[in-house]
């Protein structure tokens, strides 16, 4: 599984964000370390903070399936440039260690960056 192909599955999922309130869809793909694909759109709600980003739709995927070892993240929008995660997203990429982030856009910008590039001095299990 390339990163172009872990994208491209981002960008399939990203078909099935349930967005009607911003409008704005997010797909993103996990890859764990068994070789498995997870792919997840963000999922909004009436009630605005209950929305659920694409990224943590995937990793819940995975982890509920018995996956908790996940080697890389692709996230995907229309935006300006590589779509870059939120807070929120980023603490729980932290939780399970997903050190490889992909970000992209519709219009083939890609930028591979660390866990500790998003979230320097990242709070985490080893500091409780
Ligand atoms: O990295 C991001 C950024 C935003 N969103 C979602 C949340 C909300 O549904 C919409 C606008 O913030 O995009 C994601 O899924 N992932
Ligand atoms: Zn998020």
């Amino acid at each position: 599984m390339t990163d172009q192909e872990l994208i491209d599955t981002a960008r399939k999922y990203r078909e099935f964000s349930y967005s009607p309130y911003s409008k704005f869809k997010v797909g993103a793909a996990v890859l764990t370390k068994k070789g498995n694909v997870y792919g997840g759109c963000n999922i909004e709600n009436s009630s605005y903070p209950v929305t659920n980003c694409a990224e943590r739709t995937a990793i819940f995927k995975a982890v509920s399936e018995g996956e908790k070892e996940i080697e890389a993240i692709a996230l995907i929008a229309d935006t300006e440039g590589p779509c870059s995660p939120c807070g929120a997203c980023r603490q729980v990429m932290g939780e399970f260690h997903i050190n490889k982030i992909i970000m992209a856009n519709l219009k083939g910008d890609v930028k591979v960056v660390t866990l500790d590039e998003l979230l320097p001095y990242a709070f985490t299990d080893k500091d409780l």
